[in-house]
């Protein structure tokens, strides 16, 4: 549906040159939910805005359901936008008209006759759920309402894509995730193709099959959601799961707080992760009747994404050296990722370290 080629964006400040999208190319296919994640400045919006031509690539190609659209006449890109919806952080309504104006205004260039407009609004309010709202205006909605409207208003000329430029980062996690099941909903029934841009991984895990990891104006990482979730390969996105699985919070309280976990010489501190099947295995049960190994969990977290089961574990792991180490060549034999954190030897080692 989108494919992105070798797109680079400068722009020209005063006498600098400023690269906010660097060689970056990517795909979308159609009915994805595709989210680009990246901190602030990264390059996101100057990226998204490329798809519908609101920014004009500085080099690269925009392939946009078959058409070039860089190679279009201003008529052609007219209509090919039509195909695009867009929604943004602020929601951009017109405050000055009512919820029914906002949504028929991109309706006025169609062919549609008034009353067919007419019907056309109400269903877009009824679909984001606000048909008790046509007469209200902008100012006497909730944040969370405001976006409904919005994106009614971004499907009123039934596009193949919306483009949302972080549509949930003004709103309570509550709301967010309101909005989302509704952008989910229209994925499914309407099979509409949506690139999601947003600093959230807690979003992206939410709702998208795929995600790109954008730094510095590049793509560091992409791929479908369960491969980056479980095995992420750059530190950023490693840093970006941990903030939406909790786990890196935790391991900084518990190093924080030593006097919570109490290691043993022969005791290690352990990260576990693992996915898909290895959750149906009671791995962590065999340790114990197999290798005579003692699990005290400290934490743990699954999470679905895509009908897939991705697990996170922080355990203290307690035996014998050699009972251990064969405990450890199970782990890696079943597929379970174990990262040590910390050891007692270390602990201690350290403990008895002069100042
Ligand atoms: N019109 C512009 N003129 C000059 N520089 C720009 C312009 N638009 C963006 N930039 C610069 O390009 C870089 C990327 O900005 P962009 O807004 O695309 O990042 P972002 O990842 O979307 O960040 P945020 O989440 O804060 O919006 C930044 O350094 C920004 O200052």
């Amino acid at each position: 549906m989108i494919t992105l080629s070798n797109i680079q964006v400068t722009f020209e400040t005063g006498s600098q040159l400023v690269t906010a999208v660097q060689d970056v190319s990517l795909h979308v296919d159609a009915g994805d939910v595709y989210g680009i994640v990246g901190y602030s400045g990264a390059g996101k919006s100057t990226l998204v805005r490329v798809i519908n031509l609101l920014q004009r690539p500085t080099a690269g190609s925009v392939e946009v359901n078959g058409q070039d659209l860089l190679a279009l006449q201003p008529k052609e890109l007219r209509s090919a936008r039509k195909k695009i919806g867009m929604i943004f952080q602020h929601f951009n309504l017109m405050n000055s008209r009512t919820i029914y104006d906002n949504v028929d205004y991109p309706l006025k260039s169609s062919k549609l006759s008034k009353s067919e407009r007419d019907q056309k609004v109400k269903q877009l309010l009824e679909l984001v759920g606000l048909s008790d709202k046509l007469n209200a205006y902008p100012s006497q909605l909730s944040g969370g309402q405001k976006q409904r409207v919005a994106i009614a208003r971004a499907l009123a000329n039934d596009p193949e894509i919306l483009l949302c430029d972080e549509a949930t980062s003004a709103l309570d996690p509550k709301t967010t995730l309101s909005i989302l099941e509704l952008l989910k909903k229209l994925n499914q029934t309407l099979g509409l193709t949506i690139v999601i841009i947003t600093h959230e991984m807690q979003v992206v895990k939410e709702i998208c099959n795929k995600v790109a990891v954008m730094e510095a104006g590049r793509i560091v990482e992409q791929g479908d959601i369960v491969s980056i979730f479980s095995r992420p390969q750059n530190t950023l996105t490693r840093d970006f799961i941990n903030t939406a699985t909790h786990i890196d919070q935790t391991l900084e309280k518990l190093t924080l707080h030593p006097s919570l976990v109490h290691l043993k010489d022969n005791d290690m501190l352990c990260k576990i992760s693992y996915i898909g099947d290895s959750t149906s295995e009671p791995v962590i049960s065999e340790l114990t009747a197999r290798y005579r190994v003692k699990t005290n969990i400290l934490f743990a977290n699954v999470e679905i994404l895509q009908q897939t089961p991705i697990g996170n574990l922080i355990v203290v792991m307690s035996g014998s050296a050699s009972d251990l180490k064969e405990a450890l060549h199970y782990l890696q034999a079943a597929q379970v990722n174990v990262e040590i954190i910390d050891s007692g030897l270390l602990q201690n080692s350290k403990v008895g370290d002069p100042a």
